[in-house]
């Protein structure tokens, strides 16, 4: 499978993952490797819902994963935080295989290092947003008026500042993702996982909620790991992100390789409606080049559409800077144009 290999520390690793459901999913184990293709597993009635997933994600990177529905998208990502218990594989944080970790110190791990946001949680019905947020804290033994205090916060991070005091009945489905965010939050975690956060929201508030991740995963580097059947969210998000087809992945990369160098039919025809324009980065078509330049300044890093106006403008060659604002190459207009004109 081809996968872009992380460019960070890595923070979290699943080496020869599988989860197969079914009468005898007990025996996988011991199926020998011949006998674990979707046909062979049919015969005996084993659904292979994850497939010998194997990938690294770096601290503080976003990691999505995407495919159909049915992939095994929220299989694979429940097996990262054990909420259901591969057949076989390591994951490793740190270092350390969490699937040899007995139930004390696993909790732990949950408790203090990761946060967990999915599509349908419930909210406490009897209990204000305030009390919402602050009952994880509560849990582990905070006394009130802290928990309250951190609570409050962390609604005025995700932006319920007015509404401490609502109960769950009197929010719109955006302000409840928002308390089961800000919920997931409060013990600041390293690893933060999303399932589908936003599936059941309109597109307006789902982009609000999506520049809010951003934001709050950048502030804190928190690694993230996120999971969407939506194209475009995960372009929007995601440093790199791993396709899903029946249970495996089939590549893992930037948005920008996923649209460039699609590894199979399945991902081209995933990809198919993304404007170039969008995922291409300026990097991708410079010339390199060192020392003093003339020209408009524009960043590496920005994508074709994201300085599109710069590049319809007349002029000479853009002058490209690095992320600590030294040059490091020269755009061409006319080469990012027909970048531009397929799309944004
Ligand atoms: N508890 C279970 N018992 C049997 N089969 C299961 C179980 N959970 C999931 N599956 C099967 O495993 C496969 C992967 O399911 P999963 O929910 O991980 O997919 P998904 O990509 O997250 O889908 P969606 O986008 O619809 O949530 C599916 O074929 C599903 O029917």
């Amino acid at each position: 499978m081809p996968d872009t290999p992380v460019s960070r520390p890595v923070a979290i690793s699943a080496e020869g993952v599988w989860k197969v459901f079914g009468p005898d999913a007990a025996g996988f184990r011991a199926r020998p490797a011949g006998e674990r293709s979707p046909e062979a597993m049919a015969r005996d009635h084993l659904i292979g819902a994850v497939r010998d997933a194997g990938f690294q994600i770096g601290r503080g990177e976003v990691f999505v994963i995407m495919g159909l529905s049915g992939s095994g998208k929220s299989t694979l990502l429940r097996c990262l935080t054990r909420l259901i218990e591969p057949s076989e594989g390591r994951i490793l944080f740190d270092g350390q295989d969490i699937l040899t970790l007995g139930e004390k110190p696993l909790a732990e791990l949950r408790r203090k290092r990761m946060g967990m946001v999915f599509q349908h949680f419930a909210l406490l019905p009897n209990r204000t947003v305030l009390g919402n947020i602050a009952f994880p804290l509560e849990m582990q033994g905070m006394d009130r008026d802290r928990a309250e205090a951190r609570a409050r916060e962390l609604a005025e991070v995700v932006g319920l500042t007015g509404r401490e005091h609502r109960f769950p009945a009197e929010l719109s489905g955006g302000q409840q993702q928002r308390v089961g965010i800000a919920r997931s939050l409060t013990t600041d975690p390293e690893f933060w996982f999303l399932d589908e956060p936003f599936s059941a929201l309109d597109p307006l508030i789902r982009a609000d909620l999506q520049a809010e991740v951003q934001r709050l995963q950048q502030e804190h580097t928190r690694t993230t790991i996120f999971v969407t059947h939506d194209l475009d969210e995960a372009i929007r998000l995601a440093d790199r992100v791993a396709i899903m087809e029946n249970g495996r992945i089939v590549q893992i990369g930037t948005p920008e390789e996923l649209v460039t160098r699609p590894a199979t039919d399945y991902v081209r025809r995933f990809v198919a409606k993304v404007p170039p324009a969008r995922v291409i980065r300026v990097s991708s078509l410079m010339t390199p080049a060192e020392g003093d330049m003339a020209g408009e300044p524009v960043s590496a890093d920005a994508t074709i559409a994201e300085i599109a106006p710069r590049i319809v403008a007349p002029g000479g060659p853009l002058r490209v800077l690095d992320g600590q604002g030294r040059p490091v190459g020269a755009l061409d207009r006319q080469s990012a144009l027909q970048t531009l004109a397929s799309g944004i």
